[in-house]
């Protein structure tokens, strides 16, 4: 039977990699010190601080988030913070979300027939909206009904997807569930779930071999027998 809804990854299945890696990441790891500087005392990015703090004791918060930025960790609160390190970026044009060519019109075409969307990423929920909502191909945050990200859980952990569905109120098998990385797809199946790996080759993603894998979104549509 064909999904009710769809769970997309971004980095790596509707966006490059190198989108992430190359544009995003340093955006951030330039702009911190001058952004901690003006405003690390109001009460968001204060909390944020205390939770890194919190995370590395008795190592300058800064100096956490750049040793995290170094490991690409996907901690939460250094992923909060990238967050709000782009707002600003977004919103005076300097960034604008890349996606894959294929993806906009299969995301409409997948809203228009029907299908539930919703978003799961190690970015951050605020991360993500701007991302879509800011995306080369217009604003794309009215086709989500949700965005996760690792409050709820880690994306390798089988309870995050339960816990993703039960937000959705479907039953597990009716989401399908899109990313690049095996084991992120190895626990979406473990939950029940419906997995397909993205293989992009420009991303140099490799097929794992354990799920369906196809290397577009009109790949994933034929497939799974999505509208559009
Ligand atoms: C919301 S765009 C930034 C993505 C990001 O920070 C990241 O770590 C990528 O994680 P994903 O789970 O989308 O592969
Ligand atoms: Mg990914």
């Amino acid at each position: 039977m064909a999904p009710r809804a769809v769970l997309t990854d971004i980095e790596g299945t509707t966006t490059a990699i190198a989108f992430v890696k190359d544009r995003l990441f340093p955006f951030a790891a330039g702009a911190l010190d001058g952004f901690l500087a003006r405003h690390g005392t109001e009460p968001a990015v204060a909390a944020i601080l205390a939770e890194v703090g919190a995370a590395a004791p008795g190592q300058p918060p800064a100096a956490t988030l750049r040793r995290w930025m170094a490991e690409d960790s996907k901690a939460t609160p250094l992923k909060a913070l990238q967050g709000l390190i782009w707002r600003q970026g977004y919103e005076d044009g300097r960034l604008k979300g890349q996606l894959w060519p294929d993806v906009p019109a299969c995301l409409r075409a997948w809203a228009a027939g029907g299908l539930r969307l919703a978003v799961y990423s190690s970015g951050s929920v605020g991360a993500q909206k701007l991302l879509f909502g800011h995306s080369e191909a217009g604003d794309l945050t009215p086709l989500f009904e949700g965005f996760f990200d690792t409050a709820v859980g880690g994306k390798r952990e089988a309870a995050s997807y339960a816990a993703i569905a039960a937000a959705l109120a479907l039953p597990p098998a009716d989401i399908l569930f899109l990313s690049d990385v095996a084991e992120e797809l190895d626990a979406a199946a473990a939950a029940g779930l419906g997995c397909c790996q993205l293989v992009r080759a420009a991303d140099g993603t490799l097929a794992c071999g354990r799920h369906p894998a196809e290397p577009d979104f009109p790949g994933v549509a034929r497939r799974f027998g999505l509208p559009g």
